[in-house]
């Protein structure tokens, strides 16, 4: 049984990947609260006045989830808790949260990973990286073609993005709650080609091995 927590930017491919992972290793997803997420509307129309109240909603949703995944032990989430403060603190250095509400948020924060340190299974058993390029990021988000996430809705969302993307790197190296390994999200188009899709997965199907969360002789639920 594996919680196994996916990551990346926007629009790196963690909900594709998340389908696709959990129907090959026969384990419940997690999706993020996006289409049904009231807030995210109002955050991208202004973000300064929205980005605590967001935050507050990623948070909770991200708590709700990591929390059942963790009991149900059989789950793919296509971002967690853990990635939460990236996205704030990022919000925060740009100027979108008062110290009153960073100082809440990180209150907040950390009385919810007091009470995940109390749970049977304190952490996931592995998180998986995507990595893409500014490039990369922005087509997948204009395939995708969600309104308020365009350039040509606001552009300075290009620094955003930009930004956006410095944060992940150290941000990955600090990560120590699990395993963790990363996917060349640039050069591995895993819902386009079939080889491609095939190569991701043995690569985390490799590093559930080597950990020993997988049996040797384990074969896919289901091959496509
Ligand atoms: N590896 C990939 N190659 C090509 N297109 C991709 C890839 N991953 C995702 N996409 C496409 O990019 C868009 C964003 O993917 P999505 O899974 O929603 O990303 P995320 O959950 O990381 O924001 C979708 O239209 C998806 O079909
Ligand atoms: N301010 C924040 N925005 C967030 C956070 N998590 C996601 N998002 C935004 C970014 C995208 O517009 C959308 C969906 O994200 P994907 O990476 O799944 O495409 O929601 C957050 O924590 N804070």
């Amino acid at each position: 049984m594996t919680v196994i927590v996916l990551s990346g930017p926007i629009g790196a491919g963690k909900s594709s990947l998340t389908g696709i992972l959990s129907k090959y290793l026969g384990t419940n997803p997690f999706y993020e609260s996006v289409d049904d997420n009231p807030v995210l509307p109002l955050f991208y129309e202004n973000p300064k006045k929205y980005a605590f109240l967001l935050q507050v909603y990623f948070l909770n949703t991200r708590f709700q989830s990591i929390k059942a995944a963790l009991t149900d032990d059989n789950n793919v989430l296509d971002r967690s808790i853990y990635e939460d403060a990236l996205f704030f603190q990022m919000n925060a250095d740009i100027g979108r949260a008062t110290k009153e509400e960073v100082d809440t948020y990180y209150e907040l924060l950390h009385n919810m990973m007091s009470e995940l340190d109390r749970m049977p299974k304190k952490n996931p058993d592995l998180l998986v990286h995507i990595d893409v390029s500014y490039d990369t990021m922005l087509k997948r988000i204009q395939k995708r073609g969600r309104n308020y996430e365009q350039l040509s809705y606001d552009p300075s969302l290009e620094d955003y993005y930009k930004r956006l993307l410095r944060y992940y790197k150290p941000w990955y190296e600090k990560y120590d709650y699990s395993p963790k390994m990363t996917i060349d999200g640039d050069k591995l188009d895993f819902m386009a080609s079939e080889e491609d899709r095939q190569e991701v997965l043995n690569q985390i199907v490799a590093k559930l091995k080597e950990m020993g969360k997988l049996d040797e002789n384990w074969k896919p639920n289901l091959v496509k």
